[in-house]
């Protein structure tokens, strides 16, 4: 799924318009009707729906949200900011929402604001997508008064005073704090990245008839990852298929203390469906490995508690995925750039390999081209530096993929992937269950497997973070996202390769 700017937004609106035979009207009355669904299916009968309307499209859809819940039953009632010039959807609203007998509160002056009861369900409807400056004056003092009340808020399209895109020179009292986020059609940038996820609570995408053709054909570098995108990338299994089909896998992990790391990309990448899977771990792990992954095999290395010395044949293996709990004693750094000095194929590189590397900037030319790092916030930080706020960091991300020709998974909540290419694709699947010690250790192993299944780089990036996200969103609804632990992810890996298959025969001609 395309994530487009603002005004790729506006013109898909537009374009929708001509080529359909829908009018802009009813394209928001489409937009409204989808948010009005959403709140029915959540709301209590007796709640009171307050909307705060902007003069704008987005006040407009609140309009025709109010009117729609009023026809239902609720009790509403509509406050407008200001009275300067309305959109003509907007001002057809109103209209509507007056002949109806109902009567709209006009906000002049601060002293319009009325108080704010904690049981009411506050509708953001202020401003869109055509928000065109920082909130001051009359704006600001509304938002800041909703900000401040215990009301639940559901913002529409975007919270009320957030930019679309960027944000790095808008502050914090200027922008309404939601409980929920309808974004209508397509996710905006803003609503995937960290600064301001608390004004926008949970995010949800609802579909309102946009014209695809032309989202088809609009440039963007971002997407946002989704079960149809994935399921077009996943290769079902061969009926004739081998074990040498489907690659062998090199787990290059664990030390004294930390073998837990192995044991948890090893059980990953056996799951995801790698062919053979071999283990490198110090000497201290082999007896744990055979146990914990018998369908392994484990390869001695010469240190007792962590990887040091002569490092093995490795032309065998179709990838390799190193670093998860190695630790970063000097023995082992070297032994690390001799992998690297060694390997020619694109490698995942995650937490100790990644810490080292952040201190060898004269070994980033022995990265292989195409390979897949996967930082967390704190591992990107020692190769970036320190970033200001979310643009500058998506800038840094990309500099540094292009640099060294990699594919950076920043994992995280909606995970960004930036490839080479300057794209940069974020994950939908994944949840806060997943922030538990190990689980990067996982997605190495299924990143390490899907590639050595023969996906291309940026494919098994894409696929396997999804996979992952996918996998943890089944183990939380299992176990509740507390009680969620890293190795419940390879447990239901599963669940997203059947998902990935049902979508795939779905979507086939036979
Ligand atoms: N596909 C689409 O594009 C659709 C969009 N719709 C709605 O239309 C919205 C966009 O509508 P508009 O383009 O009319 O824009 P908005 O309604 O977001 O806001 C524009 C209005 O607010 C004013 N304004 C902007 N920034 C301000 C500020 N900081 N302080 C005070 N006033 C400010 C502008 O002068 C203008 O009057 C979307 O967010 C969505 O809610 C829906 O109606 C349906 C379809
Ligand atoms: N709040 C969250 N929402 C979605 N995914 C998350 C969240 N927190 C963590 N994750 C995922 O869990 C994994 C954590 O990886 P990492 O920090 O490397 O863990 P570890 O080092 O303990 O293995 C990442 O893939 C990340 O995307
Ligand atoms: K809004």
């Amino acid at each position: 799924m395309k994530i487009l700017s603002a005004a790729q937004i506006r013109l898909a609106d537009q374009y929708t318009i001509a080529h359909e035979p829908i009018s802009s009207l009813a394209l928001m009355e489409r937009a409204a009707t989808q948010c009005t669904q959403w709140l029915t299916a959540r709301l209590r009968p007796h709640t009171p729906v307050w909307v705060f309307a902007g003069t704008g499209n987005n006040g407009g859809d609140g309009l025709a949200i109010a009117r729609q819940l009023h026809g239902q039953g609720y009790a509403t009632a509509v406050f407008v900011l200001g009275a300067a010039k309305y959109s003509a959807d907007c001002a057809a609203n109103l209209t509507q929402y007056e002949a109806l007998g109902l009567s709209i509160n006009y906000l002049h002056h601060i002293s319009d604001f009325p108080p704010i009861p904690p049981n009411v369900l506050v509708v953001d409807a202020l401003f869109g997508s055509g928000l065109n400056r920082p909130c001051d004056g009359l704006a600001a003092a509304l938002i800041e008064h909703l900000n401040a009340s215990r009301a639940n808020i559901v913002a529409i399209d975007l919270p009320s005073g957030l930019f679309c895109e960027d944000n790095s020179q808008n502050i914090d009292e200027n922008i309404i704090a939601a409980g929920h986020t309808l974004s209508l059609h397509l996710p905006k940038l803003a609503l995937l990245l960290p600064d301001y996820q608390h004004k926008i609570g949970q995010m949800h995408v609802l579909p309102i008839g946009l014209n695809e053709d032309f989202i088809k054909n609009q440039h963007t570098d971002y997407q946002f990852i989704t079960l149809a995108d994935c399921a077009a990338m996943y290769r079902p299994r061969q009926q004739f298929g081998h074990k040498g089909t489907y690659g062998h896998a090199l787990v290059v992990a664990g030390s004294r203390g930390k073998m837990g790391a192995a044991v948890l990309a090893t059980r990953a990448s056996l799951r995801a469906g790698a062919g053979l899977v071999s283990v490198l771990t110090a000497e201290c792990g082999y007896t744990i490995l055979q146990t914990t992954a018998p369908e392994a095999m484990t390869l001695l290395n010469e240190g007792e508690n962590y990887l040091q010395g002569k490092i093995p044949e490795l032309t065998a293996y179709q990838a390799i995925g190193v670093g998860c709990g190695i630790g970063t004693e000097t023995e082992t750094a070297m032994f690390l750039g001799e992998i690297l000095g060694n390997y020619q194929r694109p490698m995942v590189i995650d937490a100790d390999a990644l810490n080292v590397l952040a201190t060898r900037p004269d070994w980033h030319g022995l990265i292989p081209a195409q390979s897949i790092l996967t930082p967390h916030p704190k591992e990107f930080s020692r190769w970036a530096g320190r970033w200001d706020n979310d643009t500058h960091k998506l800038q840094l991300l990309n500099d540094l993929s292009k640099k060294l020709q990699c594919h950076i998974v920043l994992k995280g909540a909606y995970t960004a992937i930036a490839h080479p290419n300057g794209q940069v694709t974020f994950n939908s699947t994944g949840n806060a269950g997943m922030a538990t010690g190990g689980s990067g250790d996982t997605l190495t192993g299924i990143l390490t497997a899907l590639l050595a299944q023969g996906y291309t780089p940026e494919t098994a990036s894409i696929l396997g973070v999804w996979l992952h996200g996918f996998a943890g969103d089944c183990a939380a609804a299992h176990y509740g996202q507390e009680a969620l632990i890293a190795s419940d992810l390879a447990e239901f890996l599963g669940e997203g390769f059947k998902a990935l298959g049902k979508e795939k025969q779905q979507n086939s001609l036979l």
